[in-house]
């Protein structure tokens, strides 16, 4: 018997090559492949049930943490997994954990930051998970500034060793994943002292606990920082507290790539700029640029099954009502962020291979490309998380009263999520990185030094200073040379006005702190710039597979006019299009939306997610919706008993005092 499939119609109406287009998904067939295989993998195994959780207690809930990550352990090894699948297996079971942390930092920042001898010492017992480590950088008083941390490793040549110590309350490590309950060791971000002087932050891998009996090592005080947003969602991570009361460790646990002490006491530092200590932190931001596009095309595909299940008003002659999703409000929503689903899975893609020529070059001791992928990771970690926590909360609106229910789902995405702003860089103070580069950029065009990567834009900025928009028509706006140009001009307009007003201060710094709303702008337009044009650049691939490439530009153009749409003061004030042409663009974009319309259910299908990873009733793959949140009421605990508890106590009283009252 075929299984039943409310979707069955929506998914006739396709216009494309499902098959293709989750392949251009997933990047390469071999990566659907893996992922496909691995997500049900785990989408069958009944350990990795994870519908209950947000019913549990903050210690079950741990503890089933803990299960799962030793069960998800346990298959890597027996099924011999490689790297790449064994991240895909924890991201599948979708329960933060501190394995996030240990494989996700405490490894990359050994590997990014350790010598060869510190990398054959450290890596292979974390490899083995024989030691469990965390990265313990953030402090009490302290995280956006990193230079101000607190913790101080003073070297003493008596005993070579250094002298970990918490001066004071606001140095106390806070915040640190994995490190309340589980790390065995951790690399420790602190100040190094030598000879009495104070050579800044550098990192430390300092063992936390015993091996044997997981008690922590003399004088050391840790333990959870306590509730987190939401029921379920990130408490099932042991964000930790730390303090050290002069705890010694042996001066060859201090991370030497960047910088040396020497026997003596020396502090040496080698050719490597002292940035690449916050090297960690640039890998896991671009790592966050891709998760960001899972999340938001979970979100999206949510809202977008129910949004073609739910129907209200507009029957007619007794028929069917109208599907929400047929809304034109619905659909100027919705389709925007299924667009943005796309574009930052591109530009993540994208970015990774940034990342790994950045990393390729860094080994063969070249710097040069640093501050542009610092710039890049920093801005688009903070563009796509902002832009991926409000439209989860979009989503859950998009899905009316249902999607406030913790079994759309919605809840827990937006609680696990919404740290994503603050953590690896509160997203303001990470996009004021990137106006600084962005102003460095124009201070130096005059120089005759050309910009080059994302900034070669500026390198034009004498003719987009002044070109026109030549857009006289609505269809005018699908030319991709015209998007492009509307986008770069916007944001080299903005740029170098916020560079001239900056002249104005005789103290750049004062000027920076006075006008950093404005900065706040810019890099915000240079981001977006640099999503459009790396869809743009998707485009130009050989993309195979019947209409895949053409549902493909629709998104993109989707993507980009609304953001024109959206933000038509900054491009009309700054004189590259006229108001008239933001009008014709945002004709444009209904008619696109028509387009999408009946390709919506196909193209969240792409991301073939499982139902157990959506943990989803209202985003079901088969769009059973009524039944299932008919049947998932009934095992909520209230209704185990017909009569709830607290009856007897709290309600008797005042009903009968009611009924003694009407006797009176
Ligand atoms: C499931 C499977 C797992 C697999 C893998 C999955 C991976 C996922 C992993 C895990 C899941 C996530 C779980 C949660 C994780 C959360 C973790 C944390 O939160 S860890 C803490 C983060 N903390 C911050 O991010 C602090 C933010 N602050 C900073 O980064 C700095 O303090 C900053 C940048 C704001 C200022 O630093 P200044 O004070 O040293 O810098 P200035 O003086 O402004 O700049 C000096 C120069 O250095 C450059 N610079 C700064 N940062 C740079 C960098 N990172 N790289 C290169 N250059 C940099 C600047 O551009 C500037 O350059 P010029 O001199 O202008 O040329
Ligand atoms: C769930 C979660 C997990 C975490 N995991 C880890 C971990 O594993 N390891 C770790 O070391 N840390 C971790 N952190 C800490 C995290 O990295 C920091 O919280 C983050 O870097 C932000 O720093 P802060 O808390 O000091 O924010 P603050 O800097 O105090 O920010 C407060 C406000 O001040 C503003 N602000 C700050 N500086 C400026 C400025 N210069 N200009 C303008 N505005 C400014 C910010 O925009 C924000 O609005 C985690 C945090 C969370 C929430």
């Amino acid at each position: 018997m075929e299984a039943l499939d409310y979707h069955a119609e929506e998914r006739r109406k396709a216009e494309f090559n499902l098959d293709e287009m989750k392949i251009v998904w997933a990047g390469s067939r071999r990566n659907y492949e893996l992922s496909d295989r691995v997500a049900r993998l785990v989408a069958s195994d009944p350990v990795f049930r994870k519908d209950n959780r947000t019913m549990l207690t903050r210690k079950d809930l741990f503890k089933d943490t803990l299960r799962k990550a030793a069960h998800a352990w346990k298959r890597i090894i027996d099924l011999r997994l490689s790297e790449e699948e064994a991240n895909m297996l924890r991201s599948y079971v979708d329960q933060p954990a501190f394995t996030d942390l240990h494989w996700g930092m405490f490894i990359p920042a050994i590997k990014g930051q350790g010598t060869s001898e510190q990398h054959e010492k450290w890596l292979p017992m974390a490899y083995k998970m024989q030691i469990i480590g965390c990265y313990a950088q953030t402090e009490l008083g302290h995280g956006s500034n990193v230079q101000g941390l607190e913790t101080t490793a003073t070297f003493d040549p008596q005993t070579d060793e250094f002298d970990l110590h918490s001066p004071t309350l606001t140095s106390s490590k806070w915040w640190p994943g994995g490190l309340g309950k589980v790390s065995t060791h951790a690399v420790v971000y602190a100040r190094l002292i030598t000879g009495g002087q104070d050579h800044g932050v550098h990192g430390f891998i300092v063992q936390l606990r015993g091996l044997d009996d997981h008690l922590p090592l003399p004088g050391i005080t840790v333990g959870d920082i306590g509730m987190k947003f939401g029921s379920g969602a990130y408490n099932s991570m042991d964000n930790g507290l730390l303090r050290f009361d002069h705890v010694r460790i042996p001066r060859n646990q201090m991370l030497m790539r960047v910088s040396q002490v020497t026997r003596e006491g020396k502090f040496v530092q080698s050719d490597v700029p002292r940035q690449l200590v916050y090297g960690t932190m640039v890998y896991v931001r671009q790592t966050i640029v891709s998760d960001a596009s899972c999340a938001l095309a979970r979100a999206v595909c949510i809202a977008t099954r129910y949004s073609a299940v739910r129907r209200q008003f507009g029957s007619q002659n007794g028929g069917p009502e109208i599907q929400v999703i047929d809304y034109k409000t619905q659909q100027s929503r919705l389709f925007p962020l299924l667009a943005s689903a796309y574009a930052f899975r591109f530009v993540g893609e994208w970015l990774k291979w940034l990342y790994t020529d950045v990393t390729q070059r860094l080994q063969a001791n070249d710097f040069s490309t640093l501050p542009e992928a610092h710039a890049c990771t920093a801005g688009l970690k903070s563009m796509t998380t902002s832009v991926t926590a409000d439209a989860i909360e979009e989503c859950r609106k998009l899905c009316g009263g249902h999607g406030y229910l913790s079994n759309s789902g919605l809840p827990e995405l937006f609680a696990v999520y919404i740290p994503t702003c603050t953590y690896e860089g509160d997203n303001v103070v990470l996009l004021l990185q990137v106006a600084r580069f962005l102003m460095k950029t124009v201070s130096q065009l005059g120089s005759g030094k050309k910009p080059v990567g994302t900034t070669a834009y500026m390198g034009r900025a004498e003719h987009l200073m002044q070109c026109r928009c030549e857009v006289e028509m609505a269809q005018d706006w699908l030319k991709p040379s015209t998007i492009l140009e509307a986008f770069e001009a916007r944001a080299v307009r903005m740029s170098i006005a916020c560079a001239k007003s900056l002249g104005k201060f005789s103290n750049p710094e004062d000027g920076f702190a006075e006008l950093s709303p404005d900065l706040v702008e810019v890099a915000i337009a240079h981001c977006q710039l640099i999503v459009v044009s790396k869809f743009l650049e998707k485009l130009q691939q050989d993309i195979p597979g019947k209409g895949v490439k053409r549902q493909l530009e629709i998104l993109c153009n989707v993507y980009a006019l609304h953001l024109l749409h959206k933000h038509l003061g900054d491009f009309v004030a700054t004189g590259c299009i006229t108001p008239n042409q933001g009008a014709l663009a945002n004709e444009q974009l209904r008619l696109l939306y028509a387009q999408v319309r009946p390709n919506a259910i196909a193209l969240v299908d792409a991301f073939n997610y499982t139902d157990h990873y959506l943990g989803s009733i209202l985003g079901c793959y088969d769009g059973n919706v009524y039944q299932k949140l008919y049947q998932e009421a009934w095992k909520d605990p209230l209704n185990d008993t017909v009569v709830p508890d607290g009856y007897l106590e709290y309600l008797r009283p005042i009903l009968k005092q009611h009924i003694r009252t009407a006797r009176l």
